[in-house]
């Protein structure tokens, strides 16, 4: 299964900082995040060559349009793989594979286009969803457009169906898979949640 992991923010929410650089009980977010997918065929997209030159000994590829978000990096990622891609952030450091394994697969059986979970309170989770290249040629539209929200695409798109992140909870009590790190608020209480974790010895 296919894993791109988008690293080219700038963490503007937390002073500018590298988010797949932060330390967890110890560990860089980008090393925990390649080794819970270590069986997966996994690439990291950057958003220029200096910040590739960040990551070592994990495949790398840098946007080859600058500046656009999150959207360029789905972009890349369809691109790299020229297949379906489960896309996810950098800063959802709890992410279960299984989870992740779980969306790839029901991508796979419906043939989607788009596969992205969705809260019953009606947000979505665009970085934690499964891509196939068939909704290349609407990104482009939005480069075209200027139209940096990944859902325009998505939703011009056919095969798009939408998952319900509560029928995870059989494999992710919690849904922690999908806690992400923007502020400094979330930053403490992600040191609090992995040293909780880690005391027991998940
Ligand atoms: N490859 C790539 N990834 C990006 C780009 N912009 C954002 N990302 C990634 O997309 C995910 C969501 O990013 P955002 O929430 O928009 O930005 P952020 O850097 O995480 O945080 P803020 O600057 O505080 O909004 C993160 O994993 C980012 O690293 C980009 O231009 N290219």
């Amino acid at each position: 299964m296919n894993l791109a992991i988008l690293v080219g923010g700038r963490g503007r929410r937390l002073g500018g900082i590298e988010k797949s650089q932060l330390r967890l009980c110890g560990r860089k977010v980008i090393d925990i995040l390649t080794e819970e997918f270590s069986s997966w065929n996994v690439v990291v997209v950057c958003r220029d060559q200096e910040q590739k030159g960040l990551f070592e000994g994990v495949e790398c590829v840098v946007d080859r349009v600058e500046n656009f978000g999150p959207l360029a990096g789905i972009y890349s990622a369809l691109e790299f793989f020229g297949d379906r891609v489960a896309v996810v952030a950098t800063d959802m450091p709890f992410l279960r594979e299984e989870v992740v394994g779980e969306l790839f697969r029901s991508s796979e059986k419906i043939n989607a286009s788009v596969l992205m979970p969705y809260w019953r309170d009606g947000r979505f989770e665009p970085l934690a969803s499964v891509y196939s290249p068939e909704l290349m040629p609407e990104i482009e539209k939005s480069f075209e457009r200027n139209e940096r929200k990944i859902l325009a695409p998505v939703f011009r798109a056919e095969r798009v169906f939408l998952y319900d992140v509560e029928c995870l909870r059989k494999i992710d009590k919690n849904l922690i898979s999908f806690f992400n790190i923007n502020t400094a608020e979330d930053l403490k209480r992600a040191e609090e949640l992995c040293s909780l974790m880690l005391s027991e010895g998940e």
